[in-house]
């Protein structure tokens, strides 16, 4: 196979878990390349040599301050300009929408929610809720699939200095008609903890919780992981919107779901249900939850929480 081309939009160092994953999956169907919708440094472009980047693909201006319509602009043409066997991009909202975008540009079949990609360019997705597996292949065009986080494992970087730097390619982008624009942009408060649809371990909680997130963001932050919710706990004003694990919030596929005071409903499922591990605390043993977890505990997670953190801190002392 030729080259696969991985949309990797805002580069940081060290390069994010999710970045790699994705330059991982490229590397085992074929060369990767990127396409960065900002200019990159030489030390990012180092870096990306480093993680086995063969090509990179930037635009030659600055992208206009819209919302996705540039970033599916720059894409579509470096996706001409790459003429590559596949495109694998994220699978959060702003990456699905941009993987759209660009299956209409260029007449292509897009995949979503995919969990592993074959050789023959053959993807496993999750779907209905993730109560159904089903295989699948683009038949039109290239193909544009964006991957769950989590779903592959990353690349390990060759040794500093080591690893060849991608030859730079400047891509030229039309012009892109009536679309909205950013008028005014707020810093998020930062938090620490990783980004909820990238985290390995995360910490829900819902109506149980009753207002106090104290003992979840504990047992997060000695876990390294983020803290999720349930809509319940969102619609109350506990925690932000952002936060919101399910049908209509986030779609998340952590290493270990740890699921305190929530109920277990098929929205919240809908979200979370295809993490490798679920640990459900519930005080009602006939909670829902129970029937999708790995291990549950039958209690209040007041008290739950607390012991599990005490037991960490004290094994790891
Ligand atoms: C169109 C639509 C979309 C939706 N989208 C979503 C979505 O994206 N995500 C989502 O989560 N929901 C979503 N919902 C809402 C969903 O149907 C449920 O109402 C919601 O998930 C319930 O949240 P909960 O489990 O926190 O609350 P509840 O169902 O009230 O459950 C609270 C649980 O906490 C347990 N509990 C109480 N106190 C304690 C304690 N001290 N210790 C341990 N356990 C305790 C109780 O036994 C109970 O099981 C959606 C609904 C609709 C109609």
């Amino acid at each position: 196979m030729g080259s696969v081309l991985v949309f990797i939009d805002v580069p940081s160092l060290p390069l994010p878990r999710a970045a790699r994953e994705l330059l991982g999956l490229a590397a085992s169907l074929g060369e990767p390349v990127v396409a960065s919708p900002q200019p990159l440094s030489e030390e990012t472009a180092a870096e990306l040599g480093r993680h086995g980047v063969g090509a990179l693909y930037e635009p030659a201006k600055p992208l206009p301050d819209v919302l996705v319509a540039a970033k599916a602009a720059f894409l579509a043409e470096a996706v001409r300009a790459a003429g590559p066997a596949a495109v694998l991009l994220g699978n959060g909202f702003e990456d699905r929408e941009v993987a759209a975008r660009v299956g209409i540009k260029l007449g292509s079949g897009v995949i979503t929610d995919a969990v592993a990609v074959a050789p023959d360019l053959s993807v496993t997705k999750s779907v209905l809720a993730g109560s159904f597996t089903s295989t699948c292949r683009v038949e039109t065009g290239v193909p544009i699939i964006t991957v769950k986080a989590n779903s592959v494992e990353p690349v390990e970087p060759a040794e500093a200095g080591s690893g060849t730097v991608p030859e730079r390619s400047l891509v030229t982008v039309p012009e892109i008609g009536p679309a909205a624009v950013v008028t005014e942009r707020s810093e998020k408060r930062v938090s620490g903890r990783p980004e909820l649809s990238e985290a390995r371990v995360i910490v829900a909680g819902g109506r149980g919780v009753d207002g106090d997130f104290g003992p979840l963001e504990e047992l997060a932050d000695l876990l390294g992981g983020a803290v999720g919710a349930s809509r319940a706990a969102t619609d109350a004003g506990w925690i932000e919107h952002s936060a919101q694990v399910g049908q209509t919030g986030k779609t998340v596929s952590p290493q270990l779901y740890i699921s305190a005071g929530i109920s277990g409903a098929i929205q919240q499922k809908a979200g979370m249900q295809t993490a490798k591990v679920i640990v459900a605390v519930n005080k009602d043993s006939d909670a829902p939850v129970f029937e999708i977890a790995d291990f549950g505990v039958v209690g209040d997670l007041f008290s739950v929480l607390p012991q599990a953190a005490e037991e960490i801190r004290r094994r790891r002392a």
